[in-house]
């Protein structure tokens, strides 16, 4: 009885100390942030699904996908937007362009007025910094590579990182897409009639090989070990995104997070052994990604990387340098199958400035593609391989007439703006390369209209490589081929973290 006595007290002391704070935590993530959030946009206007305990409107979200990727869509329909993001269509249809829902009891405030992203991705103050990431992620992109590191650590990266994507660096590896992708020309060679390709499989390859060598210098047999485990790790990740996200649960033994304990030891060991062979070469470490990024870690100064930074580099760019860059000559390949008339044009532009059977050998002669670039700008436009991102506010901010909390995740629905009648046309939803005649800037009604590559100071560093690596494999590509799309091909536009084809693009190549 006297035990009893003293022990309850005591435990209603822990409890008191140890679980109380942590449930009054909860309560005020859970139900009071939600709540007030919820009053206070809607005292500006806005308003969104209703949040729900836990787990917000994900159950939402993902039923709205699983019906909606059943679909197929006409072959000639670039109206995309509401076939990938179903829910936001839906939102924007119910509650205007500017709406609130919750990721969970995450706040996102989706914006698609051009202006208004303009000011938070050039904004250098730092109360806009790339969103966080479920701890998942990190394991296929890195926690401290140029992507996601923020303040200083940017700075530091950044300036490290610039030469390797230089105009000179990007002549050398002009030699290297042209070496990649005539590798890959040769394995076609057996094609003398006209024969059905994947192509979706087929630009993986070839764009997996141009990122190993150029950038690493390992061949894609080396990096292949990289890219497969990093494909397994995707999937693992895309499947995490249909739950909530509770923080800590990334640590409890499940059959998932020891599936991407696995991969994410498995690649990492894959990558250390391209840095490492590379700290062993009896050579200088090279001018490429990798040796610029293994002489800053000799370094003196304080542009430094250390080792760990280094493979999340590696990381970073084997995932964006591949994924993006395969999906753009994707969709590009699809529009022009779908457009003979601009691959006849486009053919006859190569032929004029590069020759029927040269193989092209300076960046220079890139430059002069007029036609290819205006198309591969439209399909970035209409196609675009990143369809959404996004930025956290670090305090209370206005934002023209928006009044964000702290903590309020913004995002920007690419797709969504890049076909907006309002801004480029009554023609938005056409592939009309011509828009983009006059330059980028004059295409739309708005001069940062396209942000296929993003703007401001996160711009994305690799757009001058993905366009010279794009237009090096088509023009390689249109010398030899002429495409149409096979009758196989089902139109189903997906986002898997890139804007890819769900069933692949079975072509039909026919030798010129
Ligand atoms: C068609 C191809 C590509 C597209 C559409 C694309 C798109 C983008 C976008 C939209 C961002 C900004 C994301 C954000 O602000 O949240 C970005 C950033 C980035 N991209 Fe790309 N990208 C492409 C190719 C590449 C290539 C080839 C590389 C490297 C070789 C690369 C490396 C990066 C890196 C490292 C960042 C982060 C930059 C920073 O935060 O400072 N990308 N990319």
């Amino acid at each position: 009885m006297e035990l009893i006595t003293l022990v309850n007290p005591i435990l209603s002391l822990l409890v008191l100390l140890f679980v109380a704070p942590k449930m009054f935590n909860a309560f005020i993530i859970l139900v009071w942030q939600p709540f007030v959030l919820t009053r206070r946009f809607k005292k500006q206007g806005i308003s969104g699904p209703k949040y729900r305990f836990l787990y917000g409107n994900i159950d939402e979200i993902n039923k709205m996908k699983r019906e909606s990727y059943v679909s197929v869509l006409d072959q000639n329909s670039n109206d995309i937007f509401p076939r990938i993001f179903p829910h936001y269509q839906k939102w924007i249809s119910l509650y205007g362009e500017t709406f609130l829902y919750w990721n969970g009891a995450e706040p996102m405030l989706c914006i698609s007025d051009h202006e208004l992203v303009k000011q938070i991705l050039s904004s250098k103050s730092g109360f806009f910094v790339k969103s966080k990431i479920r701890p998942e992620f990190y394991t296929l992109v890195g926690m401290k590579g140029l992507a996601f590191v923020e303040g200083v650590d940017w700075i530091r990266h950044k300036r490290i990182l610039n030469p390797a994507f230089s105009i000179d660096r990007l002549k050398v590896m002009t030699k290297v897409m042209v070496e990649c992708t005539l590798r890959i020309l040769d394995e076609w060679s057996h094609v003398k009639r006209e024969q059905e390709m994947e192509m979706k499989r087929e630009f993986r390859r070839l764009t997996a090989d141009i990122i190993a060598t150029a950038a690493f210098g390992s061949s894609y047999t080396e990096g292949i070990e990289v890219f497969r485990t990093q494909e397994e790790l995707k999937k693992g990740c895309v499947s995490c995104l249909t739950n909530i996200y509770i923080p800590g649960t990334q640590y409890l033994p499940t059959p998932l997070n020891i599936r991407i304990w696995k991969l994410d030891r498995k690649m990492k060991n894959s990558v250390k052994k391209i840095v490492d062979s590379r700290l062993q070469s009896e050579q200088d470490y090279g001018d490429d990604l990798l040796g610029i990024m293994l002489k800053s870690c000799e370094s003196r100064n304080e542009r430094k990387l250390s080792i760990e930074e280094i493979i999340d580099e590696c990381k970073t760019f084997f995932f964006a340098g591949y994924e993006t860059n395969s999906n753009l000559l994707t969709w590009t390949t699809m529009l022009l199958s779908l457009h003979q008339d601009w691959q006849e044009k486009l053919r006859d532009e190569v032929f004029q400035e590069c020759g029927k059977d040269k193989t092209p050998d300076s960046s220079d002669t890139f430059s002069k593609l007029k036609l290819m670039n205006m198309v591969f700008l439209e399909s970035l436009r209409l196609y675009s391989p990143v369809s959404f991102f996004s930025r956290d506010a670090t305090k209370d901010l206005t934002l023209g007439h928006l009044k964000i909390p702290k903590g309020t995740t913004i995002v920007f629905p690419l797709m969504k703006m890049h076909s907006d009648k309002a801004i480029w046309g009554s023609d938005a939803d056409k592939f009309n390369p011509l828009r983009f005649e006059n330059g980028v800037s004059r295409a739309a009604k708005h001069p940062n209209a396209l942000l296929a590559f993003s703007m401001g100071p996160r711009v994305c560093i690799g757009q001058n490589f993905a366009m010279m690596e794009a237009k090096i494999v088509l023009t390689m590509i249109l010398q030899r081929y002429r495409l149409s799309l096979s009758s196989e091909y089902k139109h189903a536009p997906v986002d898997q973290l890139t804007l890819t084809p769900q069933y692949g693009l079975p072509v039909m190549l026919q030798p010129l």
